[in-house]
């Protein structure tokens, strides 16, 4: 697990590109059969990615948890972008289809990720925060994640928005959980953008061409900078930071947020015309 510890505004006003991406970026997070995880000290949020092929992959704990297991003091939202999978927690089997959501709460011990067909292998984006009480494990599929169209062709942003974990759909303690859907042709993301000081976000992109990039835009609203990412590559938002983004094609991207609420319309927008 690779630890990283926060920056102050002044910090990142100051960076280089290279620098930006080693504090913001997450690279490789789906290898084969390999379970990858990077523990961000926003909010304590875990940023994790599993892509079984031909094994069984396991939640093994890590050693800087100081844990008996991973989710004795923990929650995680695991989305799949991939082929169909399984994913089994404590004894119970969940048939993880492309998009669904399984809530795992604090307290269970065994869990375990598998594809159904080696040759379209599931892709399990994993995000985990602490956990004051156990909520019960579910699985909820991207139909009853009450989708909700939002934005316009004519600025190249219409798109869908699935809730999975939230304060009406599946509870938890502070992860709050879903993914956006854009149009052929829509390709600028959470436009009008906005900041909330009250939570940690997380930006994970799948369904982007090999050969398109996705252009994250970070930072204070008035001195935005930008990482340039590839298919399956996340970004880490601090609470104080802006969050959009626009691709060379359109795309998916699961986002997921953690820390003093779990309001998801608890944002403080900004206009398009005072970014800078
Ligand atoms: O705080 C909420 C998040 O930034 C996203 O849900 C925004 C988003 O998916 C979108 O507008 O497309
Ligand atoms: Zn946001």
């Amino acid at each position: 697990m690779e630890i990283r510890f926060e920056h102050s505004k002044k910090e990142v006003s100051r960076m280089t590109t290279e620098e930006l991406r080693e504090a913001f970026l997450v690279e490789n997070l789906m290898q084969a059969d390999k379970l990858t995880t990077v523990y961000s000290h926003y909010d304590r949020t875990i940023v994790g990615g599993v892509k079984p092929v031909n094994a069984e992959v396991t939640l093994d704990n890590h050693p800087e948890l100081r844990a008996e297991y991973f989710l004795e003091r923990r929650e995680i939202g695991i989305i799949n972008v991939g082929g169909s999978g399984v994913v089994v927690a404590d004894g119970v089997t969940y048939n993880v289809e492309k998009m669904s959501c399984v809530y795992l709460g604090k307290g269970t011990k065994d869990v375990s990720f598998k594809s159904v067909d080696p040759a379209n292998s599931a892709v399990y984006y994993l995000l985990s925060n602490p956990a004051h009480a156990n909520y019960p494990n579910r699985l909820m599929t991207k139909e009853e994640a009450a989708p909700v169209q939002l934005g316009d062709i004519t600025t190249s942003n219409k798109r869908t928005i699935y809730k999975y974990i939230h304060l009406e759909g599946i509870r938890s303690c502070q992860l709050v959980m879903g993914l956006t859907v854009l149009e052929t042709g829509s390709v600028w993301n959470s436009i009008p953008p906005h900041t909330h000081t009250r939570r940690t976000e997380v930006y994970f992109y799948f369904d982007l061409p090999e050969n398109q990039r996705l252009f994250h835009f970070m930072g204070e609203p008035q001195a935005t900078k930008s990482i340039v990412l590839q298919n399956h590559d996340a970004a880490i938002s601090p609470p104080w930071s802006v969050h959009f983004g626009c691709g060379t094609s359109n795309y998916a991207f699961i986002w997921g947020m953690a820390g003093e609420n779990q309001v998801y319309t608890d944002m403080d927008p900004l206009a398009v015309v005072d970014i800078k």
